[in-house]
Formats: C-alpha cells, sequence, structure tokens
C-alpha cells in the first residue's frame, strides 16, 4: 500500500529500528526495491532525485512507483530525494509523492527555515510528510559538489531551533557520511548522532550510508537513526550484473534477458540491507 514517509518513519522511531530509503529511477529498480521489501515483510521509501525525475519523467516515475506501491503488500512511500529546487517540489506535490525533502543546505540558516517552512506549509494540507536537511553532507549532491573537508556537521542545538521554527517530519543530519563512494573510511560522529537524538523526539535520517561498515550502521541504528538513504550499492550491484551478462553471454541482445540479473543483483543488496536496518518481519 501507498503510504507517506511519516506513517513509516514514525513507527520506526517508536521501536528503534530503521527504514531503507532507496533510490530509483526506472521499473526495474522500483520492482527489485518492492520485491526485496516484500520478502522481507518490511516497509520501504522509494526516492527520486531530481536528476532521476529529469531522466525518468515526474508523471511517468511517479505513475510507476504509484501503481506497484499500491500493490504491494507492504507499506510504501514515494519521497523526493534532495529536492532543491522550488519548481520541481512543487511538482511533486502535484504529481502524487508522498513525501519530500527539501534540502536547503546550501542556504543560511535563517533561510533554509523560512524556505522549509514554506515548503510545510502547502505540503502538509495535501497530506504530504517533509524531510529536511541542517549541516551538509559531503560528496557529490545533485550536482553540487561539497568537499568533504568543507562539509559541516549538524549543530545540535540549532537542529532544536530548526525542528520547532520548521515543524518538519524528519531531519536529515550531517555526522560524516558522504554521498558516492568513499575513498578512505567514513568515521561517524555517534556522539553527535547521540546528543541530537536526545534533543529531538522525531525519526532522523542518514545520507551517504553506501559503503558504511555493518557495525556502523548498526551502531547509528541504535542511537536513533530512522531512515537511511542508499543509491551507491545499488548502483554497483546493477554495475557488477551487467557486466557479467554483457562478459559471459555476449550473444544475447534482448534487454529483458540482459536486465534481468542486474534486477536480482539490486533485490539482494536491498534484502540485505532491509535485514541490516532491522526493518525486517515489521508489517
Ligand atoms: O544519500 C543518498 C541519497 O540521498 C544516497 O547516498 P549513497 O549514494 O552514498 O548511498
Ligand atoms: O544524493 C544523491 C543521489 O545519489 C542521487 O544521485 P543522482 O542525482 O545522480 O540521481
Ligand atoms: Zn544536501
Ligand atoms: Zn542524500
Amino acid at each position: 500500500m501507498l503510504v507517506t514517509g511519516k506513517e513509516i518513519l514514525q513507527k520506526a522511531h517508536e521501536e528503534g529500528y530503521a527504514v531503507g530509503a532507496f533510490n530509483t529511477s526506472n521499473l526495474e529498480m522500483t520492482r527489485a526495491i518492492i520485491e526485496a521489501a516484500e520478502e522481507e515483510k518490511s516497509p520501504v521509501i522509494i526516492q527520486t532525485s531530481q536528476s532521476a525525475i529529469t531522466y525518468a519523467g515526474s508523471e511517468e516515475i511517479a505513475m510507476i512507483v504509484r501503481q506497484l506501491a499500491e500493490k504491494a503488500s507492504v507499506p510504501v512511500a514515494l519521497h523526493l530525494d534532495h529536492g532543491t529546487d522550488w519548481d520541481v517540489v512543487m511538482k511533486c506535490l502535484r504529481d502524487g509523492w508522498t513525501s519530500v525533502m527539501f534540502d536547503g543546505s546550501k542556504y543560511e540558516f535563517e533561510q533554509n527555515i523560512d524556505i522549509t517552512k514554506q515548503v510545510i506549509a502547502i505540503a502538509h494540507p495535501m497530506g504530504v510528510t517533509v524531510e529536511a536537511e541542517l549541516g551538509k553532507i559531503g560528496g557529490v549532491e545533485d550536482h553540487v559538489k561539497v568537499d568533504a573537508k568543507d562539509a559541516t556537521m549538524t549543530d545540535p542545538a540549532e537542529a532544536v531551533e530548526f525542528v520547532e521554527k520548521t515543524g518538519v517530519d524528519y531531519l536529515a543530519i550531517a555526522i560524516g557520511t558522504a554521498h558516492g563512494v568513499y575513498k578512505g573510511d567514513p568515521e561517524l560522529d555517534f556522539d553527535r548522532l547521540k546528543d541530537i537524538k536526545s534533543r529531538l523526539n522525531m525519526p532522523i535520517v542518514l545520507h551517504g550510508a553506501s559503503g558504511v561498515a555493518e557495525e556502523d550502521i548498526k551502531k547509528a541504528v541504535s542511537l536513533g537513526v530512522n531512515k537511511i538513504n542508499i543509491d551507491t550499492d545499488l548502483r554497483q550491484a546493477f554495475q557488477r550484473a551487467m557486466h557479467k551478462v554483457v562478459k559471459e553471454k555476449p550473444d544475447v541482445y534482448d534487454p529483458r534477458k540482459m536486465l534481468q540479473p542486474t534486477s536480482e543483483a539490486v533485490k539482494e543488496v536491498v534484502k540485505t540491507k532491509i535485514r541490516m536496518f532491522g526493518s525486517n518481519d515489521r508489517v
């Protein structure tokens, strides 16, 4: 069934586990993610970046995810990932997303509050719940390269003020993760996470979670992370499976036969993440 992000994340917050938010841009990835969630009896969030929407088309990708979600035996939310463009956020609200992220991390604190509030004022009456970002998450983020060293971590006191002033439903924080492929091992600031969670009684979001060690993910979940974004790990599973097909079966030219192994590979990664995050057997 299709639900809002908050329906999924509030329960995760209350019961102490995290739900995977997996990026999609087509039918195959979407189907693989939903099948994995169904097999694991887990709620799931399917998210589209702005560039995924440019690639697939807003109405087209919404139709694919919503149709599959409505038929699914588990709760599924359709979420806009890193909405930095006001018009795209508004279009997603009109086209049937059930959750949107307004990413105002490039703005000063007060301006981030201001625009986030405006998004919420429109989204909430439409029954759509909202994620915001405070601090700067490093890595490649929708055409903006944030140098990992310059990425600023979320200030716990600012987080409290931000949530009080905006009324945001779930908050993405910067605690040392980065988008894309890690060059070294990421170092997570668990004390900062603990401090933020103790001050905020709400779901917390972790971005850039691909490539983070299982024990660090589990620790982050135990300290209160409830939404975990995964994109790169799925892309790499797709890539490996695609390369294998091309190498081992160079004569196959039916796109369905070429894509089948990539879907299976993506599905396996999603299932592994679901168990790692502790959202299996929750439905
Ligand atoms: O945070 C993400 C999407 O918002 C995903 O990050 P990764 O690509 O590092 O998994
Ligand atoms: O956070 C970034 C996501 O991995 C989306 O990346 P993308 O803009 O290439 O779709
Ligand atoms: Zn951001
Ligand atoms: Zn992200």
